[in-house]
């Protein structure tokens, strides 16, 4: 078992992404879900174990070593702030975290800012040293303004549709988004070979810098 190597994989949108690196790079894990049920996906001709989890959860398995390495988006692993070891840029699932509001936004004293990411949100605000109350939501952020919770949201931003059709507009950008691969300290030093010899794999088949 031990030379077994456990990888956080996120449900949702992210893994056919992954999905289709780990692919391209020759490891047979499913390009789909569908309705599949199942949260452990062993390949043994690769020596792997795909461990099924909530993109959020991803950094927490890492960090414990439930899984030696995870696939993430960097908007959780800033939130989360886990210890562990960034591997590699995926290049994937690209998008920015951005301060949004509606067009006719005025500056208010200690403004309402709601959002899935309150850590960093907080340190956003922080660094620019503005007050604001940060309310934390779990989707939908973008109501939060038009239904009068919140003055302003932090939320992704990807094409823009969610914000047009809403009619908000992007003030500012925080950072730029894609998926990472992380690794648990120990795991790292461990089963460095595997991890490195994944890595090798993997290097070759992510997107180039212009197309990710
Ligand atoms: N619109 C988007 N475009 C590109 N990438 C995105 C977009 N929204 C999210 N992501 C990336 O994909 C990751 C996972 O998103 P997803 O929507 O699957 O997760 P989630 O919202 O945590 O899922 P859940 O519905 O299980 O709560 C995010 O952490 C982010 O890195
Ligand atoms: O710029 P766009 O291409 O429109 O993408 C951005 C939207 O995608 C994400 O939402 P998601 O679909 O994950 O839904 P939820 O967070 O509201 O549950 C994000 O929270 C934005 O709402």
């Amino acid at each position: 078992m031990e030379d077994i190597l456990k990888v956080a994989m996120p449900k949702g949108r992210i893994y056919k992404q992954a999905a289709k690196l780990f692919h391209k790079a020759g490891l047979p894990i499913p390009e789909d879900l569908e309705e599949g049920r199942r949260l452990i996906i062993p390949v043994p001709e690769a020596k792997m174990e795909f461990i099924l989890a909530k993109p959020v959860d991803v950094p927490t398995y890492v960090e414990y070593g439930v899984a030696d390495i995870g696939v993430v988006g960097k908007d959780v692993l800033m939130e989360e702030n886990r210890s562990v070891y960034e591997l590699l840029d995926l290049g994937i699932a690209r998008c920015r975290m951005s301060v949004i509001g509606l067009p006719n936004w005025e500056q208010v004293i200690n403004p309402r800012v709601a959002t899935k990411y309150p850590n960093v949100a907080s340190q956003y605000f922080r660094e620019q040293g503005q007050q604001v109350e940060v309310i934390k939501l779990n989707g939908s952020i973008e109501l939060a303004p038009l239904i009068g919770l919140a003055d302003r949201i932090v939320d992704m931003v990807e094409t823009g549709q969610t914000l047009k059709e809403n009619g908000l507009v992007e003030q500012a950008e925080i950072f730029q988004i894609t998926s990472r691969l992380i690794a648990n300290r120990v795991s790292y030093r461990m089963k460095n070979e595997a991890i490195q010899r994944l890595c090798d794999m993997l290097q070759p088949v992510l997107p180039t810098v212009d197309a990710k």
